[in-house]
């Protein structure tokens, strides 16, 4: 049976409201990672063309992750303590704080069913000249559209994801991000969405969900 989806404002998901992306501490991790998000910027901003010493910026930076490494606990206690608890918003590649390849793209739910959220992209992004690449559109989506079905309703994995580009999607312009569930038949969720910039839209997005969760680590 396949059901329209509104907004449910009542049992445990109207009681208490899934957390959808967690909000950077500016401190510990997530500020070190704010600052490795300027550092991808800034090397592909200065490039081989400027005075920069770039064999001093690359045993600088390697210095810095080999300190890392030296204190990092074995990858599978690390597994571990990433799906703890709440878990997955801290570490995602869309909105994740400890993510530095997340833009990071925030979202949030409205009580309507839909969640959206607003992100400016610079050049680690860039696709054609001066435009997002379409596979970073596709991660925005794939991951918004997987967000607005744990908002309203049951969540899975990506089956099928169908993008449409309508128009080349600006870097350094806000672009608003947008999801919302449409139907649910037993194990099949049906998810749309779209990038927009300037209130037109550049990607729209359909994807068919399927009811399925990988056991965590632990
Ligand atoms: C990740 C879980 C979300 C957790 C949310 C909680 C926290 C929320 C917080 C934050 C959200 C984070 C958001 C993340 C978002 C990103 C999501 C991803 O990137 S997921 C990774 C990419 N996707 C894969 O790697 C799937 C790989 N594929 C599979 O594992 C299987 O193929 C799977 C699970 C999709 C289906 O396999 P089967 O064996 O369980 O089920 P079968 O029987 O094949 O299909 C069930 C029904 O669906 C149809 N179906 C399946 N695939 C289809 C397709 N491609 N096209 C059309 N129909 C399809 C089938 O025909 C069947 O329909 P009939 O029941 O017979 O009517």
């Amino acid at each position: 049976m396949t059901a329209d989806v509104s907004p449910d404002t009542s049992g445990t998901r109207g009681a208490e409201r899934p957390k959808l992306t967690a909000p950077p501490n500016n401190e510990g991790v997530d500020a070190a990672v704010a600052a490795a998000r300027r550092v991808v910027a800034s090397l592909l901003h200065a490039g081989d063309n400027s005075p920069a010493e770039m064999a001093e910026v690359a045993t600088k930076l390697n210095a810095v992750a080999d300190y890392l490494d030296e204190h990092a606990p074995a990858m599978e206690e690390r597994m571990v303590d990433m799906w703890a608890g709440e878990g997955v918003t801290r570490h995602d590649p869309v909105a994740g704080p400890e993510n530095t390849i997340a833009p990071p793209l925030p979202l949030a739910g409205s009580e309507d069913g839909s969640i959206q959220g607003v992100a400016t992209l610079g050049m680690p992004y860039q696709g054609p000249p001066g435009y997002v690449h379409g596979g970073i559109s596709a991660l925005l989506l794939d991951h918004t559209l997987g967000v607005a079905n744990h908002w309203s309703g049951p969540s899975g994995m990506t089956a099928e994801l169908t993008l449409r580009y309508h128009r080349p999607t600006p870097l350094f312009e806000p672009l608003t991000v947008s999801g919302r569930q449409v139907s649910v038949d037993g194990r099949k969720i049906r998810t749309i969405g779209d990038i927009t910039a300037g209130g037109e839209c550049c990607v729209s997005a359909e994807g068919l969900f399927v009811t399925q969760h990988p056991p965590r680590p632990r």
